[in-house]
């Protein structure tokens, strides 16, 4: 007898259920309705579905009781880059799982860039033991910067000859339109595997319409997660793309594109599904994960079925995915929630792979993280710098310079703000009478000696410096200030600790979260690493930061794929044009 003949047993009733839920209301994803069912569960997987189950119950059956609750299927987050969180995935799924959340789709692509695909073995072992599902999607190619940045293992078309035939690989991750509008070599390549293995293409087209947009759907891709409004959300499902809506920590984008829905044809809604891309511990302990997104597209004036589909079923079909997960059926996967009501949607018990998580909105399942490997050891591979490399020189030694800074308007968007900033000792100070602070990013792999330099504008810096290593998508060490000493001091202290976030002034720490996991994730439960963001937050805020996350928002300074300006360690990026651009517009010596 084999594993598959014991679950085609147990639906024939001839093997006895592990658990069965009973006098429940079953939320039926696949045709709409509300009904009453009971649930039989063997090992991971649905058996029955049914007003009477009793035939699949044997002596050593549980039994959950589920009178007034109602059963939906199990939560799909459908892209998200798990590691922004900065949680190991074990502390990821003990925040994300009680919410509702079983499924993730995700490309790992922030461990890729410090550990490469094959550092991934240590991550699918550690998921295998979670009460989490992650469908993984290889980078269509890495690094993702346009130009290229530094990342210690770049993802080629040869990745995707080795890993995309596999059973784990699900698709093609973060497929940015640039890169195929280019017809970037490896890009071209990954796509016409993944035609060939018949594996979906996530797309990544913020504000891509028209012309654009046309193009990008002949490279077959398949799904998108990046619009900027719900005309362009409406254009990509009219065009037959699975939109997905994205509600992240720094950009809230469910309220304008959900528009579509509520506004636009009833055709609509089946092709919607949700993800988060990017939440921090903070805002998950505060206001939910996928549950959230559902109670928000409710309150919207979407339906509870209809949003419970967006957060299940549709996902499930958009990935490919909903021969195993998204609904419950006989067959499915064991990823069943019990909730109060769809109009409130409060998840109360979790069952994930068959397993009991939480039951009555307690914990039942402790969470232990694996022991770690030297493979994910925090490394920032680089030596002591100080206050001098934090200096932006010019042939000027007195004067003052027009300076192109990156000014951050909001979430993800920042644009150019040109300046005056003083010249003196040869070098551009940043102003904070002006809100201008100095930025650099610089490798941390050891691979170049790269260390770039520019200016941020919006954030209200008036002392002391921020830095991170966990700085999507290249992860390599941003810092930011108006104190070159400080800038140094906030350096040295991630090097030294391996990597994480700082916040200095003074020539004080004044906040630090170790990252000791490739230099971006931890293993600190989410109550202590919320915590520890607070405490982050609080200290930026101390240097006058009025972000509503200022360690997120650094850390996103990188990404090319983010209207209009970025930063990364190759220099200050132009995303409109591809192209690095000098700050330093033009210097005046004084007379
Ligand atoms: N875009 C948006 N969010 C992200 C990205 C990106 O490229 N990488 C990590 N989080
Ligand atoms: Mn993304």
């Amino acid at each position: 007898m084999t594993e598959f003949t014991q679950y085609l047993d147990a639906g024939a009733a001839k093997l006895p259920a592990d658990l069965v839920i009973e006098h429940g209301t079953l939320t039926n994803v696949d045709t709409g309705e509300f009904y009453p069912a009971d649930v039989a569960i063997y090992h991971q997987k649905i058996v029955a579905v049914d007003h009477d189950v009793s035939a699949y119950v044997g002596p050593q059956t549980q039994h959950l009781d589920a009178t007034g609750k109602y059963l939906v299927p199990g939560l799909i987050d459908g892209h998200i880059h798990v590691e922004c969180s900065k949680l190991s995935m074990t502390r990821f799924a003990e925040l994300a799982v009680p919410h509702g959340t079983t499924s993730i789709v995700s490309g790992l692509d922030e461990y890729i860039s410090v550990v490469g695909v094959d550092g991934l073995s240590e991550i699918f072992a550690e998921i295998e033991k979670l009460p989490l599902k992650v469908f993984w999607g290889l980078p269509y190619k890495t690094p993702y910067t346009i130009p290229e940045s530094t990342i210690a293992y770049n993802v080629t078309a040869a990745d995707h000859e080795k890993y995309l035939p596999q059973a784990n690989c699900y698709g093609v991750w973060e497929t940015v339109r640039e890169a195929v509008a280019m017809q970037d070599p490896d890009t071209l390549k990954a796509l016409e595997l993944a035609k060939r293995y018949h594996k979906p293409i996530f797309g990544c087209s913020p504000m891509a319409r028209g012309i654009d947009l046309n193009a990008f759907l002949l490279s077959g891709v398949h799904i998108d997660h990046e619009s900027y409004s719900h005309e362009e959300f409406l254009e990509k499902a009219r065009k037959g793309l699975r939109v997905v809506i994205r509600e992240s920590s720094v950009t809230k984008f469910l309220k304008e594109n959900i528009r579509a829905v509520t506004e636009g044809p009833s055709g609509v809604a089946r092709h919607v599904s949700f993800c988060t891309d990017d939440v921090n511990a903070r805002d998950v302990l505060a206001y939910g994960h996928l549950d959230h997104m559902v109670r928000l597209a409710i309150q919207a004036g979407v339906a509870p079925m209809t949003a419970i589909q967006m957060a299940s079923l549709n996902g499930a079909e958009a990935y490919h995915v909903d021969d195993a997960v998204g609904s419950i059926a006989p067959g499915k996967d064991a990823d069943v929630l019990l909730v109060d009501n769809p109009g409130s949607f409060h998840v109360e018990t979790v069952i994930s792979k068959g397993h009991l998580v939480t039951k009555a909105g307690q914990p039942v399942m402790t969470f232990t993280p694996p022991k770690r490997s030297t493979t994910l050891k925090g490394q920032l591979n680089h030596a002591p710098l100080d206050a001098a490399d934090f200096a932006y020189p010019v042939t000027v030694t007195t004067g003052t310079a027009t300076v192109r800074t990156i000014h951050s308007v909001g979430p993800f968007v920042r644009k150019a703000l040109d300046v005056e900033l003083p010249i003196q000792g040869g070098h551009v100070h940043p102003d904070s009478d002006q809100d201008v602070a100095a930025v650099s990013v610089i490798d941390r792999y050891g691979k170049t000696d790269h260390h770039a330099r520019g200016f941020i504008s919006g954030w209200s810096l008036k002392r002391g410096a921020i830095a991170t290593s966990a700085a999507p998508d290249d992860n390599n060490l941003v810092v930011a200030g108006v104190d070159p000493t400080d800038m140094a001091l906030a350096a040295n202290t991630l090097i030294a600790c391996g990597g994480g976030q700082v916040v200095v002034a003074d020539g004080q720490v004044l906040a630090l979260l170790e990252l000791p996991i490739a230099g971006i994730t931890t293993d600190l439960t989410p109550d202590a690493l919320a915590q520890k963001e607070i405490e982050l937050k609080t200290a930026a805020e101390s240097l006058g930061s009025t972000l509503p996350d200022p360690l997120f928002y650094l850390s996103f300074l990188p990404i090319t794929a983010i209207p209009d300006l970025a930063i990364t360690d190759g220099g200050n990026v132009d995303y409109t044009h591809l192209t690095y651009f000098d700050p330093i517009l033009a210097v005046t010596p004084a007379d």
